[in-house]
């Protein structure tokens, strides 16, 4: 979906350096809300960087990154839903009461939503953290970040250590629990050929750089190819 309201993030000559290490680099670019967006690019290139630098994890080094038009701190983190690459639970809870917990920390948690998707997700409200397989603990980090009524939700490789028989699956029940007249959604990914269906607008990161940021549809038109084949020749400087 394709609005003419103003940028919900936009990212103006950014830098990031960890000490000497420049994980990113004069980044511009301007997104529009109620559109899933696509981080993609290869490891290391700083796909996680600017994803932080959304969430208000992380502080530029130099530029600025708006999110509603107001410049990121750490208070962005409150109206942002991040799920982040790491487990972001206490082991000895049960879901249930790590759903509580969530609920206390965020004034936007939909308790009664989080429920429903730990049943979609095929989750035991009983269940200890702890138990959780990999794919459910992916599974788990999904729902807590769907839960927030957020207008803005980032999620750093959200299909990481999920099977290829469920990724589908699970990539169809987060289109359908997001709302994008009210919400945008961020995210990174390695399963390019999975989430091509799902994405408006792709950025590719290279060694830092931003390489490119389009649309889904103007790659088909103009690239004659899918996402993959695009980034390929992109990052083969065609
Ligand atoms: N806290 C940190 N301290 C030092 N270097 C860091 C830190 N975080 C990231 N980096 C470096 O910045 C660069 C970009 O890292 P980033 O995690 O953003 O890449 P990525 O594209 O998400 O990688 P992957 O696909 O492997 O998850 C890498 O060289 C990484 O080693």
């Amino acid at each position: 979906m394709q609005h003419s309201a103003r940028p919900i993030i936009s990212f103006d000559n950014v830098g990031k350096k960890f000490r000497r290490k420049e994980a990113l680099r004069r980044v511009s670019v301007e997104l529009s809300p109620g559109q899933i967006i696509g981080v993609i690019g290869t490891n290391g290139s700083g796909k996680s960087t600017l994803l932080k630098l959304i969430a208000g994890l992380l502080q530029p080094s130099e530029g600025q990154v708006l999110v509603n038009g107001k410049r990121v701190t750490r208070l962005t983190a409150r109206d942002v839903a991040f799920l982040p690459d790491q487990d972001v639970f206490y082991e000895e809870f049960d879901l249930g009461r790590t759903v509580d917990f969530y609920a206390n920390v965020y004034e936007d948690f939909d308790v009664q939503k989080a429920y429903e998707l730990l049943h979609v997700f095929g989750l035991e409200p009983r269940q200890h953290a702890r138990r959780l397989s990999k794919g459910n603990r992916g599974r788990f980090k999904i729902v807590l970040a769907l839960a927030r009524r957020a207008p803005l939700i980032v999620m750093d490789e959200p299909l990481s250590g999920l099977d290829p028989l469920v990724r589908e699956s699970i990539i169809h029940s987060i289109i359908a629990n997001l709302d994008l007249e009210k919400q945008t959604l961020v995210l990174s990914t390695h399963e390019v050929d999975e989430v091509e269906p799902l994405l408006d607008r792709v950025l590719l990161i290279s060694n830092g750089e931003l390489r490119g940021s389009e649309t889904v549809e103007q790659i088909h038109a103009e690239y004659a190819t899918g996402l993959v084949g695009w980034m390929k020749q992109k990052l083969a400087g065609k």
